[in-house]
């Protein structure tokens, strides 16, 4: 059995002397949405090109399912969905004749798989409407139900909000939520913007000029970016008094030295601090602290905030 469904080692390419991807190490576990995060240009989609078998790397190699030897990599393959760049759609045809020319196409057997992946993506209504006719956020639902022909495993997807308002953003999150949930598939999704990845990835991968910088849990990203006002005083004890009684919230942590991290009633900073200075408190320290994801992101890629 393996515990990773994608493992990458030391995986290097370059074109005519530029470093498109250096010596990358990311390993994705089995069940997990990995958010693999970078600015345009960082290297994601040669990564994803790699791994599905589109390009080849100038130093390293893949594990795809525990496996990296050249021949099994190629049946691993088989067990991978993907949609990279845009998904490539027949635009006369509708959304299950799209799925019937893939499915013969890939020789995938059973006809009443075209009808289950309509279901699967919420297109089972899309009726006589060709593809050329279809919203992006529809096109986008179509090239995963393609995607998903042939049951993977591992899903793929370079990209896939990239133009989706934020209706359709919300809508592929929840749908990429429901396939790893109720199918357990695992899946690797890029972007450029770290809030879209929020909410549904359990990992995160950062990328930057072609090197992996960080991988880390949801938890350890929340961790990171939870945001607390950190209070000072002369009395901790008097103050914790206070914070339950006067603002009636029990979220916060005493440390050592006796600050206090207050996690909640943040947005009411005069409130704490009147509630604070009311009790005789003398105030020695009164700050909020912690970021938000895309400054997380843009700290940790180094300050450029052009993304
Ligand atoms: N076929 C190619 N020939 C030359 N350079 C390339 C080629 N493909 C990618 N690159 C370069 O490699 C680097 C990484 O590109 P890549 O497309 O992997 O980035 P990305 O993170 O996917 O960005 P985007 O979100 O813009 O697709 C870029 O500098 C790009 O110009």
């Amino acid at each position: 059995m393996y515990e990773y469904v994608l493992k990458t080692n030391q995986l290097s390419k370059k074109f005519k002397g530029h470093t498109a991807l250096d010596k990358v190490n990311l390993s994705i576990r089995k069940g997990s949405i990995y958010g693999f995060i970078g600015q345009n240009g960082a290297g994601k989609s040669t990564l994803i090109r790699i791994v599905t078998g589109l390009a080849f790397p100038t130093e390293g190699t893949v594990e795809l399912f525990g496996t990296s030897e050249e021949q099994a990599l190629i049946q691993a393959r088989k067990r991978v969905g993907s949609i990279i760049e845009s998904p490539a759609l027949f635009p006369y045809m509708t959304a299950s004749e799209n799925l019937e020319a893939n499915r013969i196409l890939r020789g995938i057997p059973g006809k009443d798989c075209v009808h289950r992946m309509l279901q699967q993506v919420g297109l089972q209504g899309a009726g006589k409407k060709k593809a050329k006719n279809f919203s992006l956020g529809m096109k986008q639902r179509l090239g995963l139900a393609i995607a998903l022909l042939g049951d993977p495993e591992f899903l793929i997807l370079d990209e896939p909000t990239n133009g989706l308002d934020p209706m359709g953003v919300i809508e592929m999150r929840e749908l990429l939520k429901q396939l790893n949930r109720e199918l357990g598939i695992t899946i690797l999704i890029s972007s450029h913007i770290l809030s879209e990845l929020h909410l549904m990835a359990t990992h995160y991968g950062i990328i930057h000029h072609g090197k992996l910088l960080e991988q880390l849990t949801a938890e350890e990203l929340d961790e990171k970016c939870q945001q607390y006002v950190f209070i000072k005083v002369d009395n901790p004890g008097k103050a914790t008094t206070v914070i339950q009684n006067e603002l009636d919230t029990a979220d916060f942590e005493v440390m050592q030295d006796g600050s206090i991290k207050l996690f909640s009633r943040i947005e009411q900073p005069g409130k704490i601090s009147l509630a604070l200075f009311s009790a005789g408190l003398e105030i020695e320290k009164f700050m909020p602290m912690g970021e938000d994801l895309e400054s997380y992101f843009t700290k940790r890629i180094g300050g450029n905030v052009h993304v």
